[in-house]
């Protein structure tokens, strides 16, 4: 195996480090939760706030093309998804995406009233389908989960829609999106996919799989920021028939004609409902830049590299035999972060955070590592698992302070 510095050397990706604020002395494993902040990203939110709103105020929705923001930033996610123009429009949250997207694919698919989706699943994903069936009746929708290895053989007649995430949160084991979405179609199933983990850090190709819908979320690989909007694929063969349940003001045809009937616009503009919120999608715009000039597949490839690297060394240091990999090693089997399960997952995690290495835990007992390639170099992997070793060396995640309960995790 060649060392960290050998591979930092012939790392087409180094040089992307500088495009980012990094507090010194951290080594950031976390970007799969919340990103770092681009540069570019400080500059356009304090663009927007002294110069646009403050001084240009609301001329800025014309003169700044605010009204446009959802889908000009839909258009700059669109490559990193695999899709043509005019399917990506960026708005709300995932959660609310998909609330729009399951009633959208329910009404598509009359006489069938299931979505099927894992167990393991994002509880948002359940939970939203969970609020569907009790808004519409069970007798319309109707949620059946299942584990990972039984999703094909319940793909029936009965199943309306599958909803599934393409890399689990936990695990992230990764679902193969065009098989299954060739299986679902060929027994009349819709197939939504989740891509909170994928977008930015996987090649995607969503209209070459015949894809027929999608969400994903700006702040992990995006590194939109804290809260910044998700954005929703509809591919175009469906638009012209859909019918999303929160039928605001901006996804009418003619917003500005302040009509009493909604008539929805014919396009992907239809999944629009309220203002968007300007701020936030602006530094997401921003941010989006880091990717204009870099491949997918060098990201994708890095990401691999960084993780195998990790989990090499994890697996060579007696010291860290206490730790259980929880993720596939396969890489076709997996998305851009590793889980490793120990029973004091929560502790070793906050000892580490105080030692400078940022990584996240995940109830019960995982710890979560994410291979964000952006901004990580091999040299921070070497430093990351040579203090993780240490603090289950000297048992440095027994002391009280880390193990007090935040708020979030
Ligand atoms: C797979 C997945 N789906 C959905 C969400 C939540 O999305 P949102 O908070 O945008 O609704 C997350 C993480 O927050 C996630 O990991
Ligand atoms: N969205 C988050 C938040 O508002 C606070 C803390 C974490 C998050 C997350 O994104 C969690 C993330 N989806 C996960 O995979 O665990």
């Amino acid at each position: 195996m060649p060392s960290a510095e050998e591979l930092d050397a012939t790392d087409p990706l180094r040089a992307k480090r500088q495009q980012f604020h990094l507090p010194p002395g951290t080594i950031y494993l976390d970007g799969n939760s919340l990103g770092p902040m681009p540069l570019a990203a400080r500059e356009r939110a304090r663009e927007v706030v002294e110069q646009q709103w403050a001084a240009d105020l609301i001329t800025s929705w014309n003169q700044h093309a605010w009204i446009d923001l959802p889908e000009t930033v839909g258009e700059k996610i669109a490559p990193l998804l695999g899709a043509g123009p005019g399917q990506v429009i960026c708005c709300d949250s995932i959660s609310v995406n998909l609330f729009k997207l399951l009633a959208a694919a329910l009404r598509l698919n009359p006489g069938r009233n299931r979505i099927l989706s894992q167990q393991d699943n994002f509880p948002t994903d359940l939970y939203v389908s969970q609020g569907l069936s009790q808004l519409l009746g069970h007798e319309n929708c109707e949620l059946v989960t299942v584990a990972k290895n039984e999703i094909e053989s319940a793909l029936g007649e009965d199943i309306a829609v599958l909803l599934l995430t393409q890399v689990n949160f936990r695990s992230g084991y990764a679902h193969d999106i065009q098989r299954m979405t060739e299986l679902a179609h060929a027994k009349g199933i819709l197939v939504v996919w989740d891509l909170a983990h994928s977008a930015g850090v996987m090649p995607l190709e969503l209209d070459r799989w015949n894809v027929d819908f999608a969400v994903g979320c700006g702040y992990k690989y995006l590194n939109g920021g804290p809260g910044a909007p998700a954005f929703l694929y509809a591919a175009k063969t469906h638009q012209g028939e859909l019918h999303q349940p929160i039928a605001g003001w901006m996804g009418h045809q003619n917003p500005f004609a302040f009509d009493s009937e909604y008539q929805a616009s014919g396009d992907i503009k239809q999944f629009l409902a309220g203002t968007p919120p300007i701020l936030s999608m602006s530094v997401l715009d921003a941010a989006l830049s880091v990717y204009s000039d870099i491949a997918i597949d060098d990201v994708r490839e890095k990401s691999l590299g960084l993780a195998d690297f990790f989990a090499l060394r994890v697996a060579q240091a007696p010291e860290l035999s206490s730790l259980k990999l929880a993720s596939p090693l396969d890489h076709d089997q997996r998305g851009g972060q590793l889980a490793y399960e120990h029973d004091h997952a929560y502790a070793i995690c906050q000892a580490l955070i105080a030692e400078g290495v940022i990584a996240d835990f995940r109830s019960p007992n995982i710890l979560r590592f994410g291979f964000s390639p952006l901004y990580l170099s091999y040299q921070d992997i070497a430093v990351a698992t040579a203090r993780l070793g240490k603090i289950l060396a000297t048992e440095q995640f027994l002391q009280p302070e880390f193990n007090r309960k935040n708020k979030v995790t």
